[in-house]
């Protein structure tokens, strides 16, 4: 029998167009060689006739946790991760399952807006993501909204604000914050800022000037998540996440006129490296 491959769960929503939700995750375990498993929380639906504007159904929260059960009763989960999580029961249940099975290496994507929305997925879930998950965290992967929110700063636009949100997100209980700067930080890079409580690592890229990121937090944080489970440290699971998430937005295409996506095997078929 060959060994048992490293066992990884995305706990998300999916997006029907394939570039982020569960289909970003599972699409970024394979290319990492972990088996990737899932539990629904969301369903996102875009509507191309009135310009993409999202729609949102819940999962019920005994539906996550019948899927949880699930997903808990095969061999041991080596990592997993959050994505879009839809009300506080659904948060709830998650952060109930986590303790209660003593799962370890979680990485918490908060999303809580998908790029180019402006209305918030539920405002109270701000404050579960930052109470229940993000005390949980092995790392957490903030963009820069999401890290003006959890860290209670508002609008961040510097840096320096960005150091100063990762202080007060690794002070709610992450071991680790990833606060991404991305396309929203204004100037020419794509900067990430790595916190471990003591020290900060900047993560710097040329921005990518094609609109093709649709899915890079979810493809990011996933890509994370399989590191921690094949053994990385934090650390060295981040970086080897960056280069990943840089060449699928590099590879990635215009899925039509409203958005852009990320082809999550461009690391391996653009660069022909094994990951
Ligand atoms: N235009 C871009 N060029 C290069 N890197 C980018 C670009 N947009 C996003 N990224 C990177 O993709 C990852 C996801 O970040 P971001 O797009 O800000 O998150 P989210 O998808 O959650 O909003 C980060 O590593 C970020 O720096
Ligand atoms: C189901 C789902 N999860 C997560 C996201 C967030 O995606 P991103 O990786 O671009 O932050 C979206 C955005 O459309 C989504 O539909
Ligand atoms: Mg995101």
């Amino acid at each position: 029998m060959l060994t048992q491959p490293k066992i990884t769960l995305t706990i998300a929503g999916n997006d029907a167009s394939g570039g982020a939700g569960i289909g970003a995750d599972l699409k970024t375990f394979a290319e990492f060689g972990t088996y990737g498993i899932a539990a629904l929380t969301v369903i996102a639906t875009m509507d191309p006739n009135n310009n993409w504007s999202h729609g949102v159904t819940p999962i019920d929260a005994q539906i996550v946790k019948d899927q949880l059960v699930t997903a808990t009763a095969g061999p041991k989960i080596d990592a997993l991760k959050t994505g879009m999580l839809p009300n506080v029961p659904v948060i709830e249940v998650i952060a109930e399952t986590i303790k209660e099975k003593n799962l370890t290496n979680l990485v918490v994507d908060p999303v809580m807006v998908c790029k180019g929305e402006t209305e918030v997925l539920n405002p109270e879930n701000a404050e579960a993501l930052r109470d229940l998950l993000v005390p949980l965290a092995t790392i957490t992967t903030p963009n820069l909204f999401e890290a003006g929110q959890l860290s209670g700063l508002g609008t961040l636009k510097t840096l320096d604000d960005m150091k100063e949100a990762a202080k007060l997100i690794q002070q709610k209980g992450a071991k680790y914050v990833v606060v991404k700067g991305g396309k929203a930080l204004e100037g020419d890079k794509a900067i990430d800022l790595f916190y471990n409580g003591s020290d900060f690592t900047i993560l710097e890229v040329d921005k990518i000037e094609s609109a093709t990121n649709h899915g890079a937090g979810c493809t990011f944080a996933a890509a994370i998540t399989s590191g921690l489970a094949q053994g990385l440290e934090p650390k060295e699971a981040v970086l080897k996440a960056k280069d990943f998430v840089t060449a699928a937005i590099k590879s990635g295409f215009e899925y039509n006129q409203f958005v852009g996506s990320v082809f999550h095997s461009g690391y391996r078929l653009e660069q022909n490296k094994g990951i």
